[in-house]
């Protein structure tokens, strides 16, 4: 992420991708077209390229500049008003950002107001929304107060937990069998099978949940398994030297965190994770905050996983159905954009600092998540009266 001056409000911008060539993209492979694998077409990631070759969304700061940027730092409100000082300018610039981005908290009766005749359809990403960032991964429990209140509001509203985490481990962390779940970026999706319009779909598979109940699972990147287990054996192995350096295996994607690394070492981690992204042309990577995440590349993200959802719920017409989406993270932003882009619904960025974002509202941090699902039950009680 980087700061662009906006008059008087910074705006953190996303991190820049790797460029191409750390990214180990060759220009030949796009768009890529698994042999023999059981794709729709429209699955295959087509990254538009300009005329210079050079890949559309790599702009010119480095990668060590987006990983220096990939998460806001943490800072307090400051009711100082010192008029000079840096925390000053930082309230006035979020202040500023928060007109454009209202709280959802502050902004409630505006968006129940949208919701009237309407079911809500609840989609809640995991670690920075439902849990506060920590530095061990294993650790980002959430609390039990919030685990209540996810509880309640999903015996009012369909819910899901749409994360990067893989799906088991979400589960693990969230441990209610009243939601939705979908693991690594939406790559996925347990579904339940009464609503199986997608049942004929190649990635689309009966199994069953941890109850045993019969579910769908839609996986689309399921060719991609040994070739994410192979890249997590060897980040695994070439981090190991890294102090700090942790490798998650969240099932289709791969973790690489570097919170906890010295950052003088960011530029080790980083080469690490070149060097053998060089020879997997087939995966990709993103940012999130202070990780370098590596994926299939396949079009498919948390917003077409938010859109599977809604149709495989029998959620998806607008005119009955408003869906909510709470998300605090670069990969969140795909599906803040499907609900602007369809017209219908409210994305929710968790933010304490001024970010670009395609959301319509936001909230500082999990404990305002908290509220704000505690005032949906309110409100949905309130109104069966
Ligand atoms: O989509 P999400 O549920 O937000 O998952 C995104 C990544 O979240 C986790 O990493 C982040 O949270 C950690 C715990 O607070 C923190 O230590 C780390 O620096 C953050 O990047 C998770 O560990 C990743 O695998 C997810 O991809």
């Amino acid at each position: 992420m980087d700061v662009k001056s906006n008059h008087t409000a910074p705006v953190l911008t996303d991190p820049a991708p790797l460029s191409k060539s750390r990214l180990g993209v060759h220009s030949n492979l796009f768009p890529y077209s698994p042999t023999g694998a059981a794709f729709s077409p429209s699955l295959f990631l087509t990254i538009p390229r300009k005329k210079t070759g050079v890949l559309d969304d790599v702009r010119s700061s480095s990668w060590l500049d987006a990983m220096k940027a990939s998460s806001p730092p943490h800072r307090k409100i400051t009711k100082d008003v010192n008029n000079e000082s840096p925390a000053y300018d930082a309230d006035i610039a979020y202040r500023t950002w928060m007109a454009k981005y209202p709280s959802a908290l502050k902004s409630f009766e505006q968006i129940t107001n949208k919701a009237k005749g309407k079911r809500i359809a609840l989609f809640l990403d995991y670690d920075g929304t439902l849990s506060p960032i920590v530095d061990n991964p294993d650790c980002a429990f959430m609390s039990d107060a919030m685990r209540a209140a996810v509880k309640k509001v999903a015996k009012y509203f369909p819910t899901a937990i749409i994360s990067g985490r893989s799906r088991d481990k979400v589960y693990e962390f969230v441990g209610l069998t009243e939601l939705y779940y979908a693991g690594s970026h939406g790559m996925d999706i347990m579904s339940p099978v009464e609503q199986s319009i997608l049942e004929d779909h190649p990635n689309c598979f009966r199994s069953s949940d941890k109850q045993g109940k019969d579910v769908n699972l839609f996986q689309p990147a399921r060719e991609f398994l040994p070739m994410i287990q192979e890249v997590h054996k060897s980040l695994i192995e070439n981090t190991k030297g890294i102090e700090g350096a942790k490798v998650e295996n969240n099932k289709f994607c791969v973790s690489v965190h570097y919170r906890n690394v010295d950052e003088k070492s960011w530029n080790i981690v980083a080469q690490c994770v070149e060097d053998i992204l060089k020879d997997y042309p087939r995966l990709r990577l993103t940012h999130g905050r202070k990780v370098l995440e590596v994926r299939p590349v396949i079009n498919w993200d948390k917003g077409k996983a938010v859109t599977f959802l809604l149709e495989s719920l029998g959620l998806s017409d607008c005119h009955d159905v408003l869906p909510i989406y709470v998300g605090d993270d670069r990969t969140d932003e795909d599906a803040f954009k499907v609900l602007r882009e369809r017209n219908c619904g409210h994305g929710i960025l968790v933010s304490n600092v001024p970010k670009e974002t395609n959301a319509f509202y936001s909230l500082r941090d999990p404990s305002e998540v908290m509220e704000f699902l505690k005032s949906l039950v309110i409100w949905k009680k309130s109104s069966a009266l």
